[in-house]
């Protein structure tokens, strides 16, 4: 099955709805995102980038650095409550913006789908590029392998009931099994969209 077909298949019954990816830091979503967008015909944003241009700041460690974490989400509910507004988006939220109820509200004018991809590749895909663009991430200390593991866990346990409030679960896990492949690591980004588009369609038919 062609993305292209699936996107065809399902993008009438979407009636315009946003669609608004969720999950961990590395988890895919600006990647798999761009490519859903353009397979939908959609247009595409994401809202850390949103975020530093509303700020006028040039990078969301920039904005922790000056202004502290409290005004990053202050700034990226703003950014949210103005999507759920608009149709025909796919949106590529920030990692923690699942952590505030009043977020939900707006996420819900759209679909949500989850990004569920495993510890150990999230940590290997952030450490390739390191953490410096990551602020929660680059505080502590030890390699980059071994800090993005130890936080990135923390993290996950704290977040995952909120993770889990979205409208349709992508599991990377699930996708390698169903394929036979032993590594979630061999999956590409644009096998991730096809799922995304999989599970959309069984949230739209329940
Ligand atoms: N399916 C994939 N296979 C291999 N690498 C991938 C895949 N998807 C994304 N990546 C890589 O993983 C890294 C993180 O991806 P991406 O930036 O899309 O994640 P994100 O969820 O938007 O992260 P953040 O929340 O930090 O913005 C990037 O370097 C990207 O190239
Ligand atoms: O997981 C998080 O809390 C974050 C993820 C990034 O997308 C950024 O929104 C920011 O670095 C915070
Ligand atoms: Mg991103």
């Amino acid at each position: 099955m062609t993305l292209k077909n699936k996107s065809e298949e399902i993008e009438p019954y979407l009636n315009g709805r946003c669609i608004f990816l969720v999950g961990m830091m590395g988890s895919g979503k600006t990647t798999v995102g761009r490519i859903l967008s353009s397979a939908l015909g959609y247009s595409f944003f994401d809202s850390d980038t949103l975020v530093e241009q509303a700020t006028g700041v040039t990078s969301v460690a920039e904005i922790f650095n000056l202004h502290g974490e409290g005004f990053f989400r202050d700034n990226e509910t703003e950014v949210l409550r103005k999507l759920s507004l608009m149709h025909r988006l796919v949106v590529s939220t920030g990692g923690g913006a699942v952590i505030r109820s009043i977020n939900w509200k707006y996420m819900q004018k759209g679909i949500s789908v989850w990004l569920d991809v495993p510890l150990e590749a999230l940590a290997r895909r952030i450490a390739a590029v390191g953490t410096k663009s990551r602020p929660l991430l680059h505080q502590e200390s030890g390699d980059a392998y071994t800090k993005t593991v130890r936080r990135l866990s923390t993290l996950l346990e704290e977040r995952s009931e909120a993770y889990a409030n979205a409208n349709a679960r992508v599991s990377l896990e699930n996708i390698a099994a169903k394929l036979g492949y032993r590594d979630v690591c061999n999956l590409t980004p644009a096998v991730i969209a096809i799922e995304a588009l999989i599970q959309i369609e069984s949230f739209l038919k329940k």
